[in-house]
């Protein structure tokens, strides 16, 4: 991947993601508007607009029982399970194969009536590093997705407005030693995810009906996806 002209931009952007989210752990308070609250799932924007289109920075903490990090990551860095959790989706294509952990996708979105439909295009880069605060502990996994400019595909030539967007899903894995040194089972593991995300709409979108679809739609969004995991995850064996 170190040879791939887009490497410096993946490796210092994912880098700069998962700094910005591990700080807005702990930065609970400030601007912060915490705008939905599900069980375990708290979701915070704050309100910025840039040339009038509204570009909310959005950021949800979650904590999820008996998966782990990596596998919250796999599934969503995969290409072949995003249709299956992913309704704002319409086509997912992988244009570019980086490096087995490095993808380039373009994905058409569905509408948002009586928003311009949006297609993206985005280098989506997982990777783990260790955990500063339990360095023997297990790693924390990252995925950000960003979106780039490849002069093949053009924006707005189609149909699609292009979205911009830059996203990072980063996963702190906790495990309860089971009593006298038994297996570690799902019971035993907990995942602490923060899903930061800016979406720039990329044209003009009426402000007031983004936001109303945002306050709707990525709660739905990120409960969907984890509970699409722990499906997927329950009868299979702990990917560490
Ligand atoms: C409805 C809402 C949930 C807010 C929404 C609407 C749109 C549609 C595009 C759009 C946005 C604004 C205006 C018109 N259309 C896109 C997304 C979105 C984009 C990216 C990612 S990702 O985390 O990178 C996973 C890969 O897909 C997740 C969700 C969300």
């Amino acid at each position: 991947a170190s040879a791939h002209h887009l490497w410096p931009e993946i490796d210092r952007v994912t880098m700069e993601q998962m700094h910005y989210a591990r700080m807005s752990v702990e930065d609970s308070g400030g601007v912060w508007q915490l705008f939905a609250e599900e069980g375990e799932m708290k979701m915070y924007r704050r309100e910025e607009e840039v040339g009038g289109m509204v570009i909310d920075p959005l950021r949800a903490c979650h904590v999820v029982k008996g998966v782990t990090g990596h596998e919250v990551c796999e599934y969503f860095f995969n290409p072949q399970y995003r249709l299956e959790w992913e309704a704002t989706v319409e086509t997912t294509t992988v244009l570019e194969k980086i490096a087995d952990d490095i993808l380039l996708f373009l994905q058409v979105h569905k509408r948002i009536w009586p928003a311009s439909q949006r297609d993206a295009v985005f280098w989506s880069h997982m990777r783990h590093v260790p955990d500063d605060k339990d360095q023997d502990g297990p790693p924390i996994w990252v995925v950000v997705n960003n979106s780039v400019d490849i002069p093949d595909l053009p924006a707005n030539t189609g149909k699609c407005v292009r979205l911009l967007l830059t996203v990072c899903l980063m996963c702190q894995t906790f495990i309860d030693p089971p009593k006298d040194g038994a297996k570690v089972t799902r019971n035993d593991l907990t995942c602490k995810i923060t899903y930061c995300s800016v979406v720039n709409p990329g044209g003009w979108a009426p402000p007031a009906v983004l936001r109303a679809v945002y306050k709707r739609e990525y709660p739905k969004f990120l409960k969907r996806f984890t509970n699409y995991v722990i499906d997927q995850c329950q009868d299979k064996p702990i990917l560490f």
